[in-house]
């Protein structure tokens, strides 16, 4: 059954803490919440804190196993493997589980960022390191913070939140400037032909903010472009070439 389609959702602690209309339980129950936000960010950093050099791979959760991007996620997850990157995912199914898996296949570390949905759902079964999150915030730090580089396959609104994210980072200089690299050329087209053809011309963003970004369907040239900026970010600081 698609998630979605579950009669009986369960509530998430995430949309407790968001609601904006039952103004009574503010006062009494979100600063007891602020709690569990900080044992989240806590049990991240002391779990991921001696993680070697790791990747990032978002895309979309509906990926079906065999299709021909859940192979290019797998392909991604173990050629990054193979350059000693672990691979991070969201932990889930579609391109977050192909990405584990190739990871696993190639002898790699795979790390798996759950987060609790309103549907019942488990860490997908080619985890390594895995963890549970219930705020989508305190997971995106790890991400960010962990990861030396994104790639991003197609994918849907999830997808696009990652994608965005780590470019606003970027841009607005809150994290060092590092790698994000596009995967699936068919799809992210016309896409990028927006960004350029609206934001660009629009004055909304400047060229070095869509150089920010690689997109390609060639899983070495992903690799290698993420191996050589990391070289250089190492030898070179934050400073932008
Ligand atoms: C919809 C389905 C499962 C949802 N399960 C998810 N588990 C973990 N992470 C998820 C899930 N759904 C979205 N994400 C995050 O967003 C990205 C994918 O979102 P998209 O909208 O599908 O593009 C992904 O990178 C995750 O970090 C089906 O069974």
């Amino acid at each position: 059954m698609m998630p979605n389609a579950n009669p009986n959702p369960k509530i998430t602690s995430e949309a407790h803490l968001l609601d904006s209309v039952h103004r009574g339980e503010w006062k009494q129950r979100d600063a007891w919440r602020a709690l569990r936000i900080l044992s989240e960010f806590v049990d991240g950093f002391e779990t991921l804190s001696d993680l070697e050099p790791a990747v990032s791979v978002f895309g979309s959760a509906r990926t079906k196993p065999g299709s021909e991007e859940y192979v290019l996620g797998e392909q991604l997850g173990a050629a990054l493997a193979k350059a000693n990157f672990g691979v991070i995912t969201g932990g889930g199914p579609g391109i977050m589980e192909a990405a584990n898996r190739g990871a696993r296949s190639a002898g790699g570390v795979s790390i798996g960022l759950g987060i609790e949905l309103p549907f019942e759902q488990k860490l997908n079964d080619y985890i390594d390191i895995g963890l549970d999150f219930r705020y989508f915030f305190a997971r995106k730090t790890m991400f960010v913070k962990y990861s030396q580089a994104f790639c991003v396959l197609p994918g849907g609104f999830g997808t696009l939140d990652e994608l965005f994210e780590a470019l606003t980072l970027v841009q607005t200089k809150k994290v060092t400037r590092f790698p994000v690299v596009l995967m699936g050329v068919s799809y992210w087209q016309g896409l990028i032909d927006w960004l350029r053809d609206r934001m660009l011309e629009g004055g909304k963003i400047a060229e070095q903010d869509l150089d920010l970004m690689l997109l390609t369907d060639d899983v070495d040239e992903a690799v290698s472009h993420i191996v050589s900026a990391c070289a250089y970010l190492k030898e070179c600081g934050d400073e932008t070439p």
